[in-house]
Formats: structure tokens, sequence, C-alpha cells
């Protein structure tokens, strides 16, 4: 069957490498869908490329620019974060694949969980924020949320077959990114330049910093424990500076289970959309004698704070990982835009999670109201630095 896929993000890493991936398989998939925030020029050549039913562009100011261009084409053009929103609800769309990022992911997907799609996950924080109501309203909705995030992927992997077998643990593995066996002090000088340069991945900007800092394991521990219904004691770290083994779950009986391949995301964007099948593909295989060692370490959160504030804000539950999330995306912009150090961006989170409104039971609207407030304070926090 032909699977139409909404794309939100196609211009970013995830989207280009989704476009990659439904390329090389024109027979199980098409593209009904793209959208993007202000890559204009990208948006409209993938838009003439891949033919899409609709797209938007959420900055409302470039819309005029994609409409002209694709005025001799049969595509709707629309603007506007809203109009994200709601294009997800279109009957002609199977499967929505969330790779856009941040916080803005989050009513989409919603949306689209409520329209009954298949949802592609990529945008990790959506589950962060209100994993508990996007979890509910996909069992509500019946519908399924397939990981792309290569980690939960690969214990999605892990999972198949093993559904009445219950999980003792499971192992998110981390690169440990480009500062892996560094202290504070090494953290304090480090340059924007130097924690984008991701020792093996190619990735988005807010993701490289979130890797580097180790807040993207803590956010991705917060995504597994949704997605996989477990208690935070039953997640771990380790530090694997190969990621050839993408993620490993431990059973009842102590038999583990790993995923392996290179580190190479149109894997796991591929399993997520051609789940439960899997496709042939001629993308580069995996060779042992390439990486004689495969090593693990343990992850330091005296040095990676991040990664500690996100375990602490996963444990407290309610609203603090809406609180962690919305400051981190703060501190990770002023860190890009060199307005703070490295460091200073766990400082600015751990002082919002303090300062912040803690709600045990959170509905949707406290989880917008916290993401706004957070936001505010950690603004106000950086302002009163300088
Ligand atoms: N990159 C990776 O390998 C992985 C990424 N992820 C997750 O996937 C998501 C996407 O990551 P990545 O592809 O790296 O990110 P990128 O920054 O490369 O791409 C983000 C995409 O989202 C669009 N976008 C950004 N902000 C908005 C907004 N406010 N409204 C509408 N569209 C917006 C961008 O448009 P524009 O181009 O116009 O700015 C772009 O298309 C993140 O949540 C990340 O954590 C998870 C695992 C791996
Ligand atoms: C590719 C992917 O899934 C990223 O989330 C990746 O895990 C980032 O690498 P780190 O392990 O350094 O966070
Ligand atoms: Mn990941």
């Amino acid at each position: 069957m032909l699977k139409k896929i909404a794309i939100l993000g196609s211009t970013g890493s995830i989207g280009k490498q989704t476009l990659e991936v439904i390329e090389q398989h024109p027979e199980n998939f098409s593209v009904e869908v793209l959208t993007a925030n202000n890559s204009v020029e990208l948006l409209i050549e993938q838009a003439t490329k891949f033919q899409p039913n609709t797209v938007v562009i959420a900055n409302k100011e470039k819309y005029k620019q994609v409409s002209d261009a694709l005025s001799e084409h049969d595509i709707k053009v629309y603007a506007g974060e809203e109009s994200i929103a709601q294009v997800v609800q279109m009957n002609s769309i199977d499967i929505v694949l969330t790779a856009m990022v941040g916080f803005s992911g989050l009513l989409p997907t919603v949306n689209a969980i409520k329209a009954g799609k298949t949802i592609a996950l990529a945008n990790k924080e959506t589950m962060v924020v209100a994993g508990d109501i996007i979890t509910k309203l996909s069992l509500e909705h019946k519908v399924s949320i397939l990981p792309v995030d290569s980690e939960h992927s690969a214990i999605f992997q892990c999972l198949v077959g093993e559904y009445h077998n219950p999980v003792e643990k499971i192992y998110l593995t981390a690169s440990g990114g480009p500062f892996r066996g560094k202290d504070v002090e090494f953290l304090r000088k480090v340059t924007r330049c130097q924690a984008l340069n991701h020792p093996n991945w190619s990735m988005g900007d807010k993701i490289t910093i979130d890797s580097a800092s180790l807040m993207n394991k803590g956010l991705e521990a917060i995504e597994a424990r949704w997605l996989f219904g477990l208690r935070p004691d039953q997640i771990d770290i380790v530090v694997h500076p190969q990621s050839i083994v993408h993620s490993l779950v431990q059973f009842e009986d102590g038999s583990m289970k790993a995923q392996m391949g290179l580190p190479d995301m149109r894997l796991p964007i591929q399993y997520a959309l051609s789940f439960p099948e899997r496709l042939k593909v001629n993308f580069e295989r995996f060779n042992f004698l390439d990486y004689p060692s495969l090593t693990f370490e343990k992850a330091d959160i005296n040095v990676f704070r991040n990664l500690y504030l996100a375990f602490e804000a996963m444990k407290k539950g309610g609203n603090m990982p809406c609180i962690l999330n919305a400051a981190n995306e703060i501190a990770v912009d002023h860190f890009l835009n060199k307005n703070i150090g490295f460091v200073e961006m766990s400082e600015i989170i751990e002082k919002t999670m303090e300062r912040s409104t803690f709600i045990d039971t959170p509905t949707f609207d406290d989880y917008l109201n916290s993401n706004t407030e957070a936001r505010e304070l950690a603004t106000q926090i950086i302002m009163n630095k300088k």
C-alpha cells in the first residue's frame, strides 16, 4: 500500500533525510505535505520535485514568495504555524513525520493524533513537554507513535515480538558529544563552533548543542519513559563513543538485546515509515572489522549537569520536564547567539526549574502556560546576568 506522508520540517536534517528515503521507495511512499519555517528556496525546490498536495511556510512574510514560485503547479500553499497544525488533519495523510524542532512540534502532533494519523516521531520535545497527554491521546484515538529518534527506534526494534515480556531496564547509548572526558573548567571556555562539531552525527543546531551538553540524552530518557511506559529507575545512560550500538533492552531474565548499525538516520526514519515491514536499501552496511573495539563508559553527571537536571525533572514529574525543556530551548538559543557560555546554560535551566510554578498533574493548557512562564523566567535570568 502506498503511504502518504506529511513531513513537518522538511527542510531540516531529518526532513531532508526523510525525502531521501521516500525517493528510494516511490512504490511505498509519496509526499502529501511539506512544511518549513523560513527556508523558502529549499521548500520550493522540494515541492517542485516531490509534487505534494500541500506546502506550508510558517513565516507568513514568505507566503507570497512560495505561492508565486509554485503557481504553475497543482500545489496548495498556506502560511503560519496555525496552518501547520491544521493541514495535519487532511484526510489523505497516512503518516505525519514530526521533524520540526522544539516546542513548535507539540500542537501539530496533538492535532494529528486527534485526526487518527500514525505519528513518526522525531520531535522528542513533544514527549518531553506533554508525554502523559500524548500517550493518553494516542490510546484514545488508537494511533501508533513510531519512534524516529535512533535510540528509541533501537529499543522499539528490540521489543518487536517481546510484547508479553516485561522490560527490566533500558540503556540509552550516548556518543558523549565533542566534550567527552572534559571537565567543567574546559566546558566554561568552549565556543559555539566547538559545540556544533558533533563527532558522529550531522544534525540541526539545536539538537547538536543538546548532544554536546548531554541534555539530548536527558530529553531522550524522558521521551523513552513515555514511549515505552517505563519508570525513571528503569532508564540508564551509557556513553558509547562509536555510536554503533544504538541502545539496549534488558529483560527480566537478564538477557539483553541491542540494535546496531552505522550512525545513519535514514535507517530509523525508514523503519518508522515502513513498519512493520523492512525495506531493502543499499545504504552502507556496518562492518565489524572497521570497528574492532566498541567501548562503553559511565556518563559524568557532575560535569554534564544538564543530564542530572533532566533526570531530576523526570523524577519530579508534573510540568517539570516542560519547564526544563522551555528553559533549555531559551538557553541553547542564547548560547548559539553567543550571549551566554556553555556552562551557563545549566545554571539558567536550574534556576528556571527552581523559580517556575510547579503543577503536579497539569492539563494541556497548564503545559502551554508553563512553557510561556519558563521561557520568560529563563530570559529574565539571562538578562539579569548581563
Ligand atoms: N537531526 C537528527 O539527526 C535528529 C533529530 N531529532 C529531532 O528531530 C527534530 C528535528 O531535528 P533536526 O532535523 O535536526 O532540526 P533542523 O533544525 O535541522 O530542522 C528543523 C526543521 O523544522 C523547521 N522549523 C523550525 N522551527 C519551526 C517553527 N517554529 N515552525 C515551523 N517549522 C519550524 C525548520 O524549518 P527551516 O529550515 O525553515 O528553519 C526545519 O525544517 C528535533 O526535535 C530533534 O531533536 C531526533 C533524532 C535525530
Ligand atoms: C541521531 C540521534 O538519534 C541523536 O539524538 C543522537 O543520539 C545524538 O547523539 P548523542 O548520543 O551525542 O546525543
Ligand atoms: Mn537520539
